[in-house]
């Protein structure tokens, strides 16, 4: 894997903090990067996106303490999705965990892949807290691709509480890698490869996701 490392800290007082910073890849697309078309498969503006994995924490249906994020596809490269916080999502007293609402970013942003067909894993996620979102509130989610350069996909978004047009709660922008379908059967825990592998709906939409760099 060629893609950005970290060196771990010197040691205290050796470097100036300037020196030890980390210099991360930008999450705006680069020079030379696309806004490619929907994918001719991607499913029809409004459609009502199911979930990728019935035990994903972050849309699966049968995931007791997940997100059971819902998206709808967009009439471009855009989703929009709601997220009602539960008391189990919760970090301070009565407030969202901030992890939680960034796995809601995530899970969105990759959602996007839909529309492009392709599979891809989040690489890199910014995200800028901008007001605390209350238990029982809804994030109204929007999100949206900035360019496509090689297998990187770069996208943006935003939640909103009290309503799809109220405050921004949070904002994101990312950067996802497409990878092959080897990329879950290499990594995974055999197990739960065998099992969704031996469900006939999951392996086909894994394998109508995947990528030939
Ligand atoms: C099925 C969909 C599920 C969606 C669930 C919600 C989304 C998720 O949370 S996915 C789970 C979290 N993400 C992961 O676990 C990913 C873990 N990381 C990896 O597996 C690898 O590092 C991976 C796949 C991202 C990149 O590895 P690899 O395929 O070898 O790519 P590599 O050849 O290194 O890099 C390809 C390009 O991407 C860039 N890149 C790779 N990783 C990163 C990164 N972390 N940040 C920025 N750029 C990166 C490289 O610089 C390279 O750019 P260029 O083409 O310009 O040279």
């Amino acid at each position: 894997m060629n893609g950005p490392s970290a060196s771990p800290p010197a040691p205290q007082g050796s470097e100036e903090p300037a020196a030890r910073a980390v210099a991360l890849p930008p999450t705006t697309p680069p020079a030379g990067a696309v806004l490619p078309p929907r994918a001719p498969e991607a499913p029809a503006p409004g459609t009502l996106l199911g979930s990728h994995y019935d035990h994903c924490f972050g849309c699966g249906p049968q995931h007791p303490q997940g997100l059971q994020l819902t998206a709808v596809a967009g009439e471009g490269l855009d989703v929009t999705a709601e997220f009602t916080v539960r008391p189990s999502h919760q970090g301070g007293p009565g407030l969202a965990h901030g992890g939680v609402l960034v796995t809601a970013m995530d899970e969105t942003l990759g959602t996007l892949n839909w529309l492009l067909h392709a599979a891809a894993v989040t690489g890199r996620l910014e995200t800028d807290f901008v007001r605390p979102v209350p238990v029982d509130a809804v994030l109204h989610i929007r999100a949206w691709v900035t360019g496509v350069h090689g297998r990187k996909i770069y996208s943006a978004a935003e939640g909103r509480i009290g309503g799809p047009d109220g405050p921004v709660a949070i904002r994101a922008q990312a950067l996802f890698v497409q990878v092959k379908l080897e990329h879950f059967t290499t990594h995974g825990r055999p197990e739960d490869i065998k099992k969704a592998m031996d469900d006939p709906d999951l392996f086909k939409r894994a394998r109508a996701f995947e990528v030939n760099p």
